[in-house]
């Protein structure tokens, strides 16, 4: 049995006049990367200081204006990005670099020097303050553990005292939701009271869940909580570190916003310790699908994937939200039916604002205009099918004819599984355009006379049955009509024609029509479909009833 009553459930907070559940998210934070820190001490290979550089440059190009480069104290390699960062001056001018340091002398002493030559750093402190890590890891008591922050502050003050570039100090209480909040809020004031903030030198209060206890709420709660009662407010910038262990990392960052939080720090594609850190593409392009700018240069993600992958190593889920493989393709009939039916909308109403069922935004927005929102398999259905003839090839299938092809293509897909759009084609034209045997049509001489009654066509078909040429004449009131009717007494049947329709198929002067004949055998009650092609739209419905009658009678 699972052995559930090991585990107790967070609290919650007793927090009734709460704010953040009635607001709306406005406007995109600060957003700040810790891909190159937090990402990259949770990889079972850190990256090589050239694969910092890559993932810097990309991080960069994407408008990241806060990036958190590395823990400089921790090792050579990361002593040395940060120096080739700026040695080989990398670092445009609004861009500001972070470091995380623990708050222990040597180790903030070594991070600053490493920071030399930098025109606009933040040095990042942290100590952890949750009960658990109190008692387990430091085994100090509540004053212990705030005199290592205090103490903390006054050294990154201290060695940053005589700093040639600009400097922001950031603090974390670490663990902060395992916190009790009154204490957290303590730490935090004395810190910043250390640091002299004030409105024209702001300093960073950074809130992390470093493992996501509980829901989502309570996260938010205590962010405002937060937000409300630190003292000084207008010169901190507050800042969120969501982590994601429960699978809502995102969902805390944006209850996180609405509490009130200035700024996030999160990784591309939530790379990070564990589950993983906050995801902050996620984040940033779910505001983009609120019609919010998120200030960030999002629209290539297959650059953003591909870079992301050859640095980290990591590979990025099918699933995942916006750049997985998988995430705009429909393979079910009824989505497959209201994205046809939604894109069709979409272009005939002109719409300015992106609407479509199943697709919570237009892929191409994000550079994947050159993947299939659709693709067949046996849970699809006839608007999948149609949808395929007509994005990838152009052919806009009466609605009738629907479902007599998807049936063609359903028969295939539930021996082989997927069919992919090169099949539905080739199926396409065996089953319809290339249908010519055994009445196989050759040429047809249209003329029309007027008598003082009516208009008459007359039609003098050349075609070979079962090999051998042969020619009928009919009268009719078009050629469609005629060339029917000189077939029904040709070949001793009865035919109708129940609807007909056509449409160019590229547009230029050598452009091609496709005809499409819904023909019924009257005497066995059966009918089908026949497609023609042609540049003359009266051969390509010529040719479309050949199709019909080839695949209704032989
Ligand atoms: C939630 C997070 O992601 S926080 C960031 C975590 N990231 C990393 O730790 C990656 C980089 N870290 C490292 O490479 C190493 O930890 C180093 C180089 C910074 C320090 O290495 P070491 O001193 O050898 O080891 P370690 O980190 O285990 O040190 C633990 C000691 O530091 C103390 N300590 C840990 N964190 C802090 C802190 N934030 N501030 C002050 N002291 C701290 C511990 O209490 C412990 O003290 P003790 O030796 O008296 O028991
Ligand atoms: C040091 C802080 C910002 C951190 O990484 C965490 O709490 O997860």
């Amino acid at each position: 049995m699972l052995n559930y009553e090991r585990y107790k459930q967070a609290p919650v907070m007793n927090y009734p006049e709460r704010q953040w559940p009635g607001k709306k998210i406005q406007k995109a934070p600060i957003w700040c990367s810790v891909d190159l820190r937090d990402g990259n001490q949770a990889l079972i290979e850190p990256m090589v200081v050239e694969e910092k550089i890559e993932m810097f440059q990309l991080l960069v190009k994407l408008g990241f204006k806060e990036i958190e480069v590395g823990f400089p104290a921790a090792s050579q390699i990361e002593f040395d990005f940060i120096r080739q960062l700026v040695e080989r001056k990398m670092i445009p001018d609004d861009v500001v670099v972070q470091v995380l340091v623990q708050c222990r002398e040597h180790l903030i002493k070594r991070s600053i020097e490493a920071l030399r030559g930098v025109k606009k750093a933040i040095v990042h402190i942290y100590n952890s303050t949750s009960t658990l890590q109190r008692d387990v890891v430091f085994n100090k008591d509540m004053d212990e553990i705030k005199a290592i922050a205090v103490q903390g502050a006054q050294w990154a003050k201290q060695y940053t005292s005589d700093f040639d570039g600009e400097v922001m100090f950031e603090y974390t209480p670490e663990s902060f939701t395992g916190t009790e909040l009154e204490y957290a809020l303590d730490i935090c004031n004395e810190v910043q009271e250390i640091w002299g903030a004030t409105p024209d030198k702001k300093i960073i209060i950074n809130l992390p869940s470093t493992v996501e206890m509980t829901t989502p709420n309570v996260y938010a709660d205590q962010i405002e909580w937060m937000n409300q009662r630190l003292k000084n407010r207008e010169s901190i910038i507050l800042s969120i570190h969501p982590h994601n262990d429960r699978g809502t990392g995102v969902a805390a960052a944006e209850l996180a916003i609405l509490a009130g939080a200035d700024r996030v720090e999160g990784t591309l594609f939530g790379n990070g310790e564990r589950t993983g850190n906050l995801d902050i593409l996620t984040v940033a392009y779910n505001l983009f699908s609120q019609g919010i700018d998120p200030e960030l240069h999002l629209e290539n993600i297959r650059e953003i994937s591909d870079v992301y992958e050859r640095c980290t190593k990591m590979e990025i889920a099918p699933r995942h939200p916006y750049a997985g493989k998988l995430v705009f393709t429909a393979f079910s009939g009824s989505h497959q039916d209201a994205i046809n039916k939604g894109t069709k909308a979409m272009r005939d109403r002109k719409n300015t604002f992106w609407e479509v069922p199943y697709l919570p935004i237009d892929p191409s927005d994000i550079g994947r205009q050159y993947e299939p929102v659709v693709r067949i398999n046996s849970q699809s259905g006839k608007g999948g099918v149609a949808f395929v003839m007509d994005t990838f090839y152009g052919f806009k299938l009466p609605k009738g004819m629907h479902k007599e092809f998807a049936d063609v293509i359903q028969a295939i897909s539930e021996k082989q599984g997927e069919v992919a759009p090169e099949q539905i084609l080739n199926e396409f034209n065996s089953n319809y355009t290339d249908r010519k045997e055994p009445i196989h049509f050759l040429k047809a001489q249209i003329t029309e006379a007027e008598d003082d009654v009516e208009f008459s066509t007359f039609a003098k078909v050349r075609y070979m049955d079962h090999g051998v040429e042969k020619v009928f004449e009919g009268v009719g009131n078009g050629p469609i009509d005629a060339v029917q009717k000189g077939l029904e007494k040709e070949l001793d049947i009865e035919i109708r024609v129940l609807d007909y329709s056509e449409h160019a198929l590229a547009s230029g002067s050598g452009a091609k029509a496709a005809s499409y004949i819904h023909l019924l055998d009257v005497r066995t009650g059966k009918t089908t479909y026949g497609v023609g092609i042609s540049s003359n739209i009266t051969r390509a419905s010529i040719r479309g009833i050949f199709s019909a009658l080839n695949r209704l009678l032989y």
